[in-house]
């Protein structure tokens, strides 16, 4: 069987199936070019397997539920951990489990200008040309909400909002009486009438758009693109171009190559393989002359905030409705957006965040007063009902000792190393004053007093940028020193921007597969 695809003549091979690698196949095969993709974890099609069961500790199991077959392994402030947080390994990637919010970013977060400076300069490209491709992939994605009324920049593809619940239009009174400016969230899905809101959990309809529905799928209605799942890419051989990956699939061990390359593990997996496949010709790993593969990791902070919807305004079902911009810039520093997580705080989300207070509270050396914490939640909940959970997504910032490890012996182990910054910290500081003091009006409570990395959120390992010294990528996403490779994943953003990754990295999916097509059709 896998002679077919050893045998065919492939113009590309992509290497991923998440938001990036399949957004890239359905453009490569719309364009009419042959596709391959390959994906290390199983096609979930057919099964019902829906709940993320992170705990699960069987490598074997975990691929079978599509996520990553280990943990993470990671070193936090010098202290070493494993991370039992999602990372999708399947056909469609994270992006399966995901809770498919995709809003756009700000022009500050891309362009340098003397009222915002950029912390980098700037990306190689600016917001004006990412902008098409924004466009598109809200189109294609079916995003459905409103534009943000702080922006100035237009939504044209977004499709209308959909009606909220009263807790949700009584939230959004009250905000919109304490001079804040909600929006209806950015959502990606087709919302059949039996939609089961499978926001953070994997959909059994055809209604979530992922890296499976939005880019799979259509890859394959093209009659172009061929998908092998199951397939672990081992190594990548290359000098000035690829020249064939090594391959795993079901204990045999075999070749495959093409023309050109789509890489598009992730923002952890993808650095981890280039590193993996050093050799002669690029003897610390492939892109990596200036020892900058795997550098720069981000993640977001997230600033979990139960806010109860205030008198009258019981919650009556959870949902992802509302977000905000108020607090994305403030006096010059760069905070984020706050969304709705679709979650309600009931007893035990409303003790574990008084838990968090008494911790770091000065009465936390009198344990009997812990015993009465658990009390507390039976007197608040009957009184004012569930709160809804809020998130802050705030902005990492790339420092370059924060990176992506490859131990070659254990290469399916994905491990790093990250340091919590005093600037990040102080960030993180000031927004949740600004967060405090902007839902005032509201009874509201912190859930966690630790900073809380969104290890679902990798990005920048492989930057791009127009310098061979400063980034691994061109601005089109050309690893540089190499003709045929490119990278469509989370890995190239050089800041990671205060709104959730997945519009951005589809659009820059579909950015450098056009370059790409242009290229192969030149050199036709
Ligand atoms: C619970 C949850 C909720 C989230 N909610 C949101 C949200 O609302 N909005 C948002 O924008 N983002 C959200 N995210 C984050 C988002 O899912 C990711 O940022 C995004 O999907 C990353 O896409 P990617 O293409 O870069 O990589 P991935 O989705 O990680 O895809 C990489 C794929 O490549 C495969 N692969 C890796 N290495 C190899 C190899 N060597 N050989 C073959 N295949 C390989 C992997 O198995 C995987 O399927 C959420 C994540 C989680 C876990």
């Amino acid at each position: 069987m896998l002679d077919a695809y050893r045998e065919r003549d492939w113009d590309v091979i992509v290497i991923g199936t998440g938001v990036g690698g399949g957004s890239a196949a359905r453009r490569l095969a719309e364009a009419g070019l042959s596709v391959l993709m390959l994906e290390k974890g199983p096609d979930l099609a057919g099964t019902d397997k829906a709940e993320i069961e992170t705990m699960q500790t069987d490598p074997a199991a975990r691929l079978d539920a599509g996520m990553w077959p280990y943990p993470l392994e990671a070193r936090i402030d010098g202290r070493e951990s494993q991370l039992h947080g999602m990372l999708g390994s399947c056909v469609g990637g994270t992006s399966t489990f995901y809770a498919a919010t995709l809003e756009r970013p700000e022009p500050h977060d891309l362009d340098d200008s003397p009222q915002r400076p950029h912390p980098t300069g700037g990306w190689p490209l600016s917001y004006a040309e990412m902008t098409p491709y924004f466009d598109e992939a809200e189109k294609n994605y079916l995003i459905s909400g409103e534009t943000d009324p702080l922006s100035a920049v237009p939504s044209p593809a977004l499709r209308a909002a959909r009606p909220v619940t009263d807790v949700d239009a009584a939230l959004r009174r009250a905000f919109e009486k304490a001079g804040l400016h909600p929006y209806q969230t950015h959502i990606a899905a087709a919302f059949p009438p039996d939609c089961q809101q499978c926001f953070g959990r994997r959909c059994l309809r055809p209604c979530k758009m992922d890296g499976r529905s939005a880019g799979v799928q259509p890859a394959l209605r093209t009659g172009n693109a061929q998908l092998l799942d199951r397939c672990n890419v081992t190594r990548i051989e290359a000098d000035r171009r690829v020249t064939r990956i090594h391959c795993q699939r079901a204990g045999q061990d075999f070749t495959l190559s093409a023309r050109h390359y789509v890489l598009a593990g992730g923002g952890l997996a993808s650095p981890s393989l280039l590193l993996r496949s050093a050799s002669e010709s690029w003897p610390t790993g492939i892109g990596n002359r200036h020892d900058l593969v795997g550098r720069n990791l981000m993640f977001h902070l997230s600033e979990m905030l139960a806010i109860w919807p205030g008198r009258g305004a019981r919650s009556d079902a959870p949902s992802r409705a509302l977000s905000l911009r108020d607090l994305y810039h403030v006096q010059g520093q760069r905070f984020g957006l706050i969304q709705s997580m679709g979650i309600d705080a009931g007893y035990g989300e409303v003790l574990y965040a008084l838990n968090q207070m008494f911790e770091q509270s000065s009465l936390r050396r009198l344990r009997p007063l812990r015993h009465g914490l658990r009390l507390l939640p039976y007197g608040i909940l009957p009184i004012l009902g569930p709160a809804k959970i809020f998130v802050g997504v705030l902005e990492d910032l790339p420092y370059s000792e924060n990176r992506v490890l490859c131990d070659p012996a254990q290469p399916d182990r994905l491990r790093f190393e990250y340091q919590l910054h005093d600037e990040l910290l102080h960030r993180r500081a000031a927004f949740r004053k600004e967060m405090k003091s902007a839902f005032r009006a509201h009874r509201r409570i912190f859930f966690s007093q630790m900073p809380t990395l969104n290890f679902a959120h990798p990005c920048g390992t492989l930057r791009f940028g127009d310098d061979a010294r400063k980034s691994v990528l061109d601005r089109d996403c050309r690893v540089h020193g190499i003709e045929n490779l490119i990278v469509a994943d989370s890995s190239f953003m050089p800041t990671s921007n205060g709104c959730n990754p997945s519009l951005t990295i589809a659009a820059n999916a579909y950015r450098v597969t056009d370059r790409l097509i242009d290229r192969i059709r030149h050199t036709a």
